[in-house]
């Protein structure tokens, strides 16, 4: 019986700064921004088409992704099955997981008509297994990785000819944020005008080799899964919030070139400001809903305030902006920062909130860093951290990363499934 099968991997983004338009010049890295807020609001939750655009950074799959398999054979038993770390996940009919394979399937078809020695594979059933290296359904964005892993590794099952954009309207009918993860850089979701939203797809912005210093550290806060889904919580918002429609529709027009002047330049001071702002700007329209919507806890905000200590003393000292914060929809801190400035960033977090688990230095920089490299700015308060420091565990664990790659094709000796179409690891 023919079986065919491919395995890739997808890698998380974080959105660091949203826009209600947003147009391109490949070329020189141009974006113009009107506002200042991430992808928090549908106009259409059918196809999930966003209020607003948004801009991710994607997040190297050497220390995060979302692994998947997806396999179809004529000798499987009707229906397509669906395991997600090692359990099975139902398909529902007319669900999001079902409107993504009923796209690739068309796509396939079309190639099937176009050459007819090409496997019926579009008439075949599929099986799929993923795999989450993190935390799945916490904030994390397992979404982002899981679905774009999800299209992409069928569209390498089908050998289809479309482009990364392209997929990137599937992937957004997956999970909005996943369209931005089939690219590696920086990436914008232009959020198009079309009611059919033909045009409200992902397109990169900058490589990753534009600005391969920037590094991200997550501080795992809660791993647990999160009480408000973000599907849920941007409608309630769009439904109750009156700051999320001041925020739409005032448009900030020095925040726009600041954040394009500052991505093109490699300009960490602007990149820095406007993403901590976005961040706290999507906070406070959470609390805006009604009833409100808390993603961040007393841990969270204990990282803001040493965030934002560490960037005081450096100005006040002559320096720049050393970090950033930004929170998703979840207490989970992702802290974009230099390179060169991670090993102080690192030592500061493990000082104030000492972690059950060990950090495990992917880029070997606390063996290199020095008394000099670690030292704190001048004039640093550290009674911004409440006395007695926080007990161990307020922040699990680091997951230490950097700017990342696009979705990555990988070896059939990585596939999760056996031949049978059932996961290896419950054969
Ligand atoms: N590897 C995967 N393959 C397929 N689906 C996945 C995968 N990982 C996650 N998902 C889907 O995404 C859901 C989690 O999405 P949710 O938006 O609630 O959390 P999150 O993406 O981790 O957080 P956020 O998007 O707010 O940062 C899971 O319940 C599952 O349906
Ligand atoms: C806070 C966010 O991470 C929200 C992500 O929302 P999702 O993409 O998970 O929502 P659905 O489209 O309903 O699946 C911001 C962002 O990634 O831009």
């Amino acid at each position: 019986m023919a079986r065919f099968e491919a395995t890739v991997s997808a890698p998380v983004n974080i959105a660091c700064i949203n826009a209600s338009c947003v147009s391109r010049n490949p070329a020189t890295v141009l974006i113009l921004f009107q506002c200042a807020h991430r992808y928090w609001g549908k106009r259409n939750t059918a196809l999930i088409l966003p209020t607003n655009s948004s801009l991710s950074v994607t997040l190297s799959q050497d220390h995060l992704r979302s692994t998947t398999t997806s396999s179809t054979s004529e000798g499987y038993e009707q229906g397509d099955r669906l395991w997600l770390n090692g359990k099975e996940e139902e398909i529902t009919k007319g669900g999001r997981t079902e409107v993504c394979l009923a796209a690739l399937r068309k796509w396939r078809r079309e190639v099937e008509e176009k050459d007819s020695t090409a496997a019926k594979m579009s008439e075949w059933p599929l099986r799929i297994a993923s795999f989450n290296n993190f935390p799945t359904a916490a904030g994390l964005a397992s979404s982002a990785s899981g679905l774009a892993a999800l299209v992409y590794s069928v569209s390498q099952l089908y050998v289809l000819p479309q482009t990364p954009s392209q997929l990137s309207l599937i992937a957004r009918q997956g999970s909005g944020s996943a369209c931005r993860s089939l690219f590696g850089g920086f990436v914008a979701w232009e959020m198009g005008q079309r009611d059919d939203g033909a045009d409200s797809l992902a397109v990169q912005v900058a490589e990753r080799d534009h600005w391969p210093e920037m590094h991200a550290l997550i501080c795992v806060v809660s791993d647990a899964k999160k009480g408000t889904s973000s599907t849920s919580g941007m409608q309630k918002t769009v439904a109750t919030s009156t700051l999320l429609q001041h925020r739409i529709n005032h448009v900030v027009p020095d925040r726009m070139s600041e954040i394009s002047r500052a991505i093109a330049a490699k300009d960490f001071n602007g990149f820095a400001s406007i993403t901590m702002r976005d961040s706290n700007s999507f906070h406070a329209v959470c609390l805006d809903t009604a009833p409100p919507i808390f993603y961040l806890n007393d841990v969270s905000r204990a990282i803001i305030a040493v965030v934002e200590e560490m960037n005081r003393a450096s100005l006040a000292s002559g320096g720049g902006l050393l970090a950033a914060y930004t929170f998703d929809a979840g207490p989970n801190a992702v802290i974009y920062a230099l390179e060169e400035n991670m090993p102080m960033i690192v030592s500061t977090i493990n000082e104030f909130f000492p972690q059950t688990l060990d950090f495990p230095d992917p880029f070997n920089m606390l063996a290199a860093a020095t008394a000099a490299t670690s030292a704190r700015p001048q004039g640093f308060n550290n009674s911004v951290v409440r006395e007695g420091g926080w007990e161990k565990g307020a922040v699990s664990r680091l997951i230490h990363t950097c700017v990342g790659d696009g979705p990555r094709r990988l070896s059939d000796e990585e596939g999760l499934l056996t031949v049978e179409g059932v996961p290896k690891t419950l054969a």
